[in-house]
C-alpha cells in the first residue's frame, strides 16, 4: 500500500498535462470560459476605473481652496456617462452622481447628506466645517482597482464567476483556454440498476454515476458516459479499449478489489500496465490506476479505477482523480488546504492508513474550529458525505484520539 502523498505524486507524474502539448488551446468567448483553465496571462489593456470618478452622489469642489465662509456656487451637474469638458474653479461646485467622472479642478466630493443647499449655494453641514472633511474623500482614483498592464488572472487559473467579471471589467471578451479533458465514465456491477427503475431482488441503485458526472462537469470535462457494464471480463476489455481510444481518462467504479468478479485490474494489466494498486487511505484503499495501452507512443486513456463502495469512490475521486484531472487540464497545483481544529469526541483509529473521516466543523465560542465526526464511517454510507462539510484527516501512523485533540480539517463541499 502506497502512502497517500507518494501515490498522488506518482499519479501526477504519470498523467502529465495538456499545457505541455501543442495545439491544446482554443479561443472562447467570455461566457463560455467558466470552468475552463486559462492558457494565457490576462493583462489589463487599461486602467479601472479609467478616470477619477465619484463614489457618492454629492458635490465635487476644491476643498483645498475653501473660502472663509465655506460656501460654493453650484455651476453644473455631472451624471455618470458624461465626459464633456468641465472645470471647477475656486468657490465653484458641481452636482455629481456616483460613478460620474470628477471634473477637472475638483479635489474632493462631499456626499450630499453632509451639505446644506440653499438655491445654488452650498455649505458644509458639519459644525467643524472644512476640518470635518479630507481632501480627495469620495474620489475613486484612476487605476484604483486595476492598473494598466497588470496581470489580472494568471495562466493556469480555473475560471470562475469572479474572474469573468474581472476580465469583463477591463473590456476583454475572448480568452485562450486549454482544451477540455475527455473523460469516459463506466460503472461496473451486475447488481446495479438506474434510479427510476423498479429494484429487482439482489440489486441496488447506481449512485456513483450521479456524483461523478456533475463533479467532472464542474472540472470542465467533456464526458463520455458508458452507463453500467455487467461483470464480464471480455466486455470490460472491449469497452475499456474503445473508451481509452476516445478519452484522456477512463474512470471506472467497482471491481478493483479481490472478489471473483473484480475484473478491472486484470483488464488493465492485459491492455496496458498497472501503475499502482492500493493506497494507504481509509476509505478507498483498493484504488487502481495505469495507462490502458502497452504502447507508450500511442495516445491512450489513463484508467482511474475507483472502488465501488460509494464513499470510497467519492473520496478517491476527490483525493486522487480530481488533482490528476486538474493537473492534466493545465490548472496550477492546488495543495490541500487544511484548517486546524479540535475533535469534540473520542475517536478510535488503528495506525496503518490515513483516515478521511466525514465530519462537520463549526466555529466554537472560543473562536477555534471544532469538528465532530459523522456517526457512521462505513464506506457504504453515502449520507456521511451528503451531511458533512469536511474530512477530519488523521495521519497514517496516528492511533486513537481523545476529545479535545488537535486534528486537520479539510473542507470539501466546494468540490461537489
Ligand atoms: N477480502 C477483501 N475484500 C474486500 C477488500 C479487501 O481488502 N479484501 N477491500 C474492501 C474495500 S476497502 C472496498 S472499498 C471494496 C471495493 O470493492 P470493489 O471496488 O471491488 O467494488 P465492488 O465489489 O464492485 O463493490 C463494492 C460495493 O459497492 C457497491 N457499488 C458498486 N458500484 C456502485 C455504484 N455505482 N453505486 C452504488 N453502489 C455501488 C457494490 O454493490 C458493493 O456493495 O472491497 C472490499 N472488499
Ligand atoms: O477502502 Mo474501503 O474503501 O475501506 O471501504
Amino acid at each position: 500500500m502506497r502512502p497517500y502523498d507518494e501515490a498522488l505524486a506518482q499519479l501526477l507524474n504519470d498523467v502529465g498535462s495538456v499545457a505541455t502539448a501543442s495545439n491544446a488551446t482554443e479561443s472562447v468567448s467570455l461566457l463560455d470560459a467558466v470552468s475552463r483553465v486559462l492558457a494565457e496571462d490576462i493583462c489589463s489593456p487599461n486602467n479601472v476605473p479609467p478616470k477619477d470618478n465619484s463614489a457618492m452622489d454629492g458635490y465635487a469642489l476644491r476643498l483645498n481652496e475653501a473660502n472663509e465662509q465655506g460656501q460654493w456656487q453650484v455651476v453644473a451637474t455631472r451624471l455618470a456617462g458624461d465626459a464633456s469638458a468641465l472645470t471647477v474653479g475656486p468657490g465653484e461646485a458641481v452636482r455629481i452622481m456616483t460613478g460620474a467622472e470628477v471634473p477637472d479642478g475638483a479635489d474632493t466630493v462631499i456626499m450630499q447628506e453632509e451639505i446644506i443647499r440653499d438655491g445654488d449655494s452650498i455649505s458644509l453641514a458639519s459644525e467643524q466645517g472644512v476640518s470635518a472633511h479630507k481632501v480627495a474623500e469620495n474620489i475613486r482614483p484612476v487605476g484604483n482597482d486595476i492598473k494598466e498592464g497588470r496581470v489580472i488572472v494568471a495562466k493556469g487559473t480555473r475560471i470562475d464567476a469572479s474572474h469573468l467579471g474581472l476580465i469583463a471589467s477591463v473590456g476583454i471578451n475572448t480568452v485562450s483556454v486549454y482544451r477540455r479533458p475527455v473523460v469516459a465514465v463506466i460503472s461496473t456491477g451486475d447488481e446495479l440498476i438506474e434510479p427510476g427503475q423498479p429494484l429487482p431482488a439482489g440489486s441496488i441503485y447506481n449512485s456513483n454515476r450521479y456524483f461523478l458526472l456533475p463533479m467532472l462537469e464542474k472540472l470542465g470535462c467533456e464526458i463520455i458516459d458508458y452507463g453500467t457494464l455487467k461483470d464480464d471480463q471480455a466486455l470490460f476489455e472491449r469497452v475499456f479499449k474503445e473508451a481509452s481510444e476516445k478519452a484522456d481518462f477512463v474512470i471506472t467504479t467497482g471491481g478493483v478489489s479481490v472478489g471473483d468478479a473484480d475484473y478491472v485490474k486484470p483488464v488493465l494489466d492485459a491492455l496496458g500496465n498497472i501503475d499502482f494498486w492500493k493506497v494507504a487511505i481509509k476509505p478507498g484503499k483498493p484504488f487502481a490506476c495505469g495507462r490502458l495501452s502497452k504502447d507508450d507512443t500511442q495516445k491512450a486513456g489513463y484508467l482511474l479505477g475507483l472502488p465501488g463502495n460509494p464513499v470510497s469512490a467519492i473520496v478517491t475521486f476527490m483525493l486522487l482523480a480530481r488533482p490528476a484531472i486538474q493537473q492534466f487540464s493545465g490548472q496550477a497545483a492546488e495543495p490541500l488546504a487544511f484548517l486546524p481544529g479540535r475533535v469534540t469526541q473520542d475517536v478510535r483509529k488503528r495506525p496503518g492508513r490515513m483516515d478521511f473521516q466525514r465530519a462537520h466543523y463549526v466555529m466554537g465560542e472560543d473562536g477555534r474550529l471544532k469538528v465532530t465526526p459523522f456517526n457512521s464511517q462505513s464506506s457504504g454510507v453515502l449520507s456521511s458525505i451528503a451531511e458533512s462539510n469536511c474530512f477530519m484527516v488523521l495521519d497514517r501512523e496516528q492511533g486513537s484520539l481523545e476529545a479535545g485533540a488537535k486534528v486537520k480539517i479539510l473542507p470539501f463541499r466546494e468540490w461537489l
